[in-house]
């Protein structure tokens, strides 16, 4: 996730949003928990069937005063019927009873289909409705139970079929009407289809979308992940022996950070690690690639900058550090400084002996009494003076 290289502004500043809700969220814990129980979202599929059931009531209202002007009474008031069953799925959905809804959703179409075949024939087009069944059955049950209810669908759906070659329509309608009647059922359905077919693609985009954020993301902190900075940074590999233009590695650790989990308890450790990604964020650039590299301590790759340029950054989150406003986020002050060890990546060679460089160097920042930046280029250069 960084403030890096995505596409930027507006996903930092959905970050930023979602870390201020943590923080929120932490203070408020024990409400909100009790509020989202009770005022929690229906799943997607339940909001999709209330729409459905409407749309459906509306078409059987109209279905309603067409077959009363076709002078097919039985039809006309069969609509009255079914109004009055999807009114009652659309409540039965609202109070959550959504094994109701589904009985009544589906003895509705089943007998409106059988219905309309039999009273004005299969040219009505009213079994075209049973085929909606087909992607909701093989979505919303297990697989063994969806090809059962599939069978049972089709087996009742070539019965139609089979009677209406061998009886005539017991009400039948003028052929113009018939013709206008088809067409209106294959326009509802078509559109219900495509409804429905949007409605699946989006929550197929959504999961996906949910499962990568997981995969690449630090949950607690939403700064990218050790797995996806590899990923990235392999990335940054490539551009750099592409242009020859190197990159920094850099490594913050926050100190003593165990006595601010062991003096003020886990929880403030956690809001801790969340502040601190906020700092970084806003102090590197939005091409850094920031991640969580484990525990109290976060790797940074800073594309086309010299080691130099690289520990200004450093000095950039290490002066906001020091003058965080801790009392506005935790309600206490505290004390906290944080250690950095810089390396710049060599062409041609492997990222993770880069990553030790800084490694080697943040362990000299600690050893040399914390609060401090080391550049292992320095290391070198001092080592040749030596
Ligand atoms: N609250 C919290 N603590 C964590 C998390 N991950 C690791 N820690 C704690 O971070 C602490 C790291 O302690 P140490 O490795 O001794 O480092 P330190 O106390 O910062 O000391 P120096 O790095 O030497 O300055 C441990 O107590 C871990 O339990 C986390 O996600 N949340």
């Amino acid at each position: 996730m960084s403030c890096t290289s995505m596409p930027i502004t507006h996903y930092v500043v959905n970050i930023k949003a979602t870390r201020t809700q943590y923080l929120r969220g932490m203070n408020n814990q024990a409400t909100n928990k009790d509020q989202s129980v009770g005022a929690s979202k229906r799943p997607e599929f339940w909001q999709v069937q209330i729409k459905t059931t409407q749309l459906a009531a509306l078409t059987d209202i109209a279905f309603f005063f067409i077959f009363y002007v076709l002078d097919s009474p039985i039809l006309a008031w069969f609509n009255i019927i079914s109004v009055a069953m999807y009114v009652s799925a659309y409540y039965a959905i609202k109070r959550r009873n959504n094994k109701l809804a589904v009985i009544l959703i589906f003895t509705e179409v089943l007998v409106h289909a059988a219905i309309g075949v039999v009273l004005i024939g299969w040219n009505s087009g009213f079994h075209y409705y049973l085929l909606i069944f087909i992607p909701a059955l093989c979505l919303s049950s297990s697989r063994r139970n969806a090809i059962f209810a599939l069978t049972l669908l089709f087996a009742y759906y070539v019965t139609l079929s089979m009677l209406s070659w061998s009886s005539n329509p017991i009400q039948p309608i003028n052929a113009v009407a018939l013709n206008f009647v088809h067409v209106f059922n294959l326009s509802v359905v078509f559109s219900l289809f495509s409804y429905l077919s949007f409605f699946y693609l989006g929550t197929v985009k959504k999961a996906q979308k949910k499962l990568h954020k997981m995969a690449t993301t630090d949950p607690l902190t939403t700064l990218y992940n050790r797995r996806h900075l590899n990923v990235l940074a392999d990335i940054e590999v490539e551009r750099a022996k592409r242009y020859k233009n190197a990159f920094c590695v850099m490594l913050i650790d926050i100190d003593h950070f165990k006595t601010i989990n062991d003096n003020h308890g886990h929880e403030v450790g956690d809001k801790v690690l969340v502040c601190v990604a906020d700092i970084l964020i806003a102090k590197m650039r939005e091409k850094d690639i920031i991640a969580r590299w484990g525990g109290e301590e976060f790797l940074i790759i800073l594309p086309s900058l010299s080691s130099n340029e690289a520990r200004i950054s450093a000095e950039r989150v290490q002066a906001e550090l020091a003058d965080y406003n801790w009392n506005a986020a935790l309600g206490f002050d505290l004390q906290t400084t944080m250690s950095a060890g810089i390396s710049h990546y060599k062409e041609k060679e492997d990222l993770n002996a880069a990553i030790a460089r800084a490694d080697h160097a943040l362990y000299r920042s600690k050893a040399n009494g914390r609060n401090r930046i080391e550049i292992e280029e320095l290391d070198a250069e001092n080592k040749a003076r030596a």
